[in-house]
């Protein structure tokens, strides 16, 4: 069964609506690793709209599980991450336009820069994973880059229904043998839920899924530590 890493990004979405004070993504961390979360995801955005320098701070001093952070290759962000020293990052493209994440970080277009973030991780002594789409070229270039982790972009799967989405099933699959042919670990998020998770929960040697916004709605309604418990059900 892959670990499942809490994204609690909009947690903080709730507390900026009103730039107060709750509710605190360190206390729905806290929830989540009652609940059993394995990793706890945060996503440092350049425009700041949900996750704080504050909160990445106290998450690293308090959160007892593997912290993931994610970053764009902004310098501004990347030196905030080496300080930080997360058990590990996560390396995805930022559009300030966009409403969320819309595909898969660009290595080959953005060689140079996704090098440097890459290096100015891997010399902090931080574990990089890079958030791509089921594509060759793209898992060849980061594995060059030398990281030891894939996360697969799974927002299109999410996106489709019926054969389109069997259809990005089978790219995940196959994408997620190449990732473990070169020996990199497989990750995988984006827009998963309590109704699509279990296909991509089975995929071969699948070691992390990152769900962030189903499991946040989700609790809003039930409780965090019960949204947390019936995702890790799901995936097992
Ligand atoms: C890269 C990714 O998938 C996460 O950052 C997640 O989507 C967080 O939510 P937002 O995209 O709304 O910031
Ligand atoms: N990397 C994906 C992630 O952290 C959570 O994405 P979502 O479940 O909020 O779409």
């Amino acid at each position: 069964m892959p670990d499942l890493g809490v994204n609690i990004d909009h947690v903080a979405t709730i507390r900026q609506a009103r730039k107060t004070y709750e509710p605190d993504p360190v206390a729905a961390a806290v929830l989540a690793e009652l609940a059993g979360a394995d990793v706890i995801t945060v996503h440092l955005r350049e425009d700041r709209r949900h996750i704080q320098d504050r909160d990445v701070r106290v998450l690293r001093e308090t959160v007892t599980v593997k912290l993931n952070l994610e970053l764009s290759v902004a310098p501004e962000i990347v030196g905030i991450a080496t300080q930080v020293k997360p058990q590990q990052a996560t390396v995805v493209p930022e559009r300030r336009e966009e409403v969320t994440t819309e595909g898969g970080l660009d290595v080959v277009g953005n060689l140079d820069a996704v090098r440097r973030t890459v290096d100015a991780l891997h010399a902090a002594g931080v574990f990089v994973s890079l958030f791509l789409d089921p594509d060759p070229r793209q898992i060849e270039a980061g594995h060059k880059l030398g990281c030891a982790a894939i996360e697969l972009h799974t927002g299109q799967y999410a996106l489709t229904t019926g054969q389109a989405r069997e259809r990005e099933l089978s790219q995940l699959i196959a994408a997620g043998k190449q990732i473990r042919e070169l020996g990199m670990t497989l990750h995988a998020g984006h827009g998963l839920n309590y109704q699509n998770v279990g296909p991509v929960a089975r995929i071969q040697d699948m070691r992390e899924l990152n769900i962030g916004h189903s499991i946040v709605a989700r609790a809003v309604l039930v409780g965090f530590e019960r949204a947390v418990r019936e995702m890790k059900e799901l995936m097992r």
